[in-house]
């Protein structure tokens, strides 16, 4: 500890920084931090945190999306590391997102209660990024887009992502054009519904499992797709359990049953041979 317990304000420090470009210029804070408004009247003091929870996820998603669109143009220009590179990052944006959960669990039912009428029908559901992260992994739905009727931009966007092959048709095709015998119909499926479990499929993935040092960079793939979809899982499950200490059972602002129908997504899955090829894995 020095004795003044104050560190040095070093000479170099660049202080005038009048007719140049700071740290809030660069990074737009005066919209960023002026995009909270909450709408409870008196104001309730937890909105805040509510707002921001949002807003950060909705940061996050936007970065995920950008990382997933460029690991797809990766695996469609055969190059799988670039890919991996990609994934590897939207894998801690996820732990990060995962975490965040612990936040928003400290608003209390009561807490909630006070200002939830606020929201009227909004709700997550409407989130465009995340229905397009949903969609570039494979889970599509067109009926999804029914939300945004209002809002044409983002219709937009997700009938994009709708119509592209997802992360999962990309890699499929990397590997046939590798010589790995993916089914044809898979390789030309309607991309704009989701992939059903096809046996064969996870019987041609279970040969990389056999022998795993004669294809080490497609295994390590399908790993982290596995990790991937671990990771959405339990998003989604704790984005279920604080929905269920925040409002029980009772019908969500979007007009769905709530809970009940947060967790019916959990049995949704996107890479379904990468998991059931687990249970044929025998001692070689
Ligand atoms: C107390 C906090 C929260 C509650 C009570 C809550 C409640 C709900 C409910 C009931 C639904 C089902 C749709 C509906 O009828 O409204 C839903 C969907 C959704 N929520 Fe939340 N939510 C909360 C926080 C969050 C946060 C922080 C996010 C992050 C962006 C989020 C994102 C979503 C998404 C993306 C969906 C659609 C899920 C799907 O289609 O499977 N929610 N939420
Ligand atoms: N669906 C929630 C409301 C809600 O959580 C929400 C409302 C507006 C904007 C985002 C929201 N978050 C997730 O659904 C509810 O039923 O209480």
């Amino acid at each position: 500890m020095t004795e003044s317990n104050t560190r040095e304000f070093e000479a170099t420090l660049v202080t005038d920084l009048r007719d140049k470009m700071t740290y809030g210029d660069y990074l737009d804070l005066d919209t960023l931090l002026g995009a909270q408004h909450p709408l409870s009247r008196p104001e309730h003091h937890d909105e805040l945190l509510f707002i921001i929870q949002h807003q950060t996820t909705e940061l996050w998603l936007k970065l995920v999306l950008h990382e997933l669109r460029a690991a797809c143009a990766a695996l469609a220009g055969d190059n799988l590391k670039d890919a991996l590179k990609k994934i590897a990052r939207i894998k801690h944006i996820q732990r990060s997102m995962i975490e965040q959960w612990s936040v928003l669990a400290t608003l209390t039912p009561t807490e909630y209660v006070q200002f939830r009428d606020s929201l009227a029908k909004a709700s997550g559901f409407q989130s465009a990024q995340y229905r397009a992260v949903e969609f570039l992994l494979g889970n599509k739905n067109a009926r999804m887009l029914e939300v945004f009727r209002g809002e044409p931009e983002n219709a937009e966007m997700l009938r994009e992502a709708l119509e592209a092959p997802s992360l999962y048709d990309e890699f499929l095709r990397l590997l046939a054009r590798r010589g790995v015998p993916i089914p044809q119909r898979l390789l030309e499926r309607d991309v704009t519904v989701a992939h059903v479990f096809d046996p064969e499929l996870r019987d041609v993935l279970a040969r990389i499992y056999e022998k795993v040092d004669e294809h080490w960079d497609v295994y390590e793939a399908c790993e982290e797709l596995v990790d991937l979809e671990e990771n959405f899982q339990l998003w989604r499950f704790r984005h279920m359990r604080t929905v269920m200490r925040t409002i029980g059972f009772k019908q969500g602002t979007g007009g769905s049953s709530g809970v009940d129908f947060l967790r019916r997504a959990l049995d949704l899955t996107f890479f379904p041979e990468l998991f059931a090829l687990r249970t044929q894995i025998e001692a070689s």
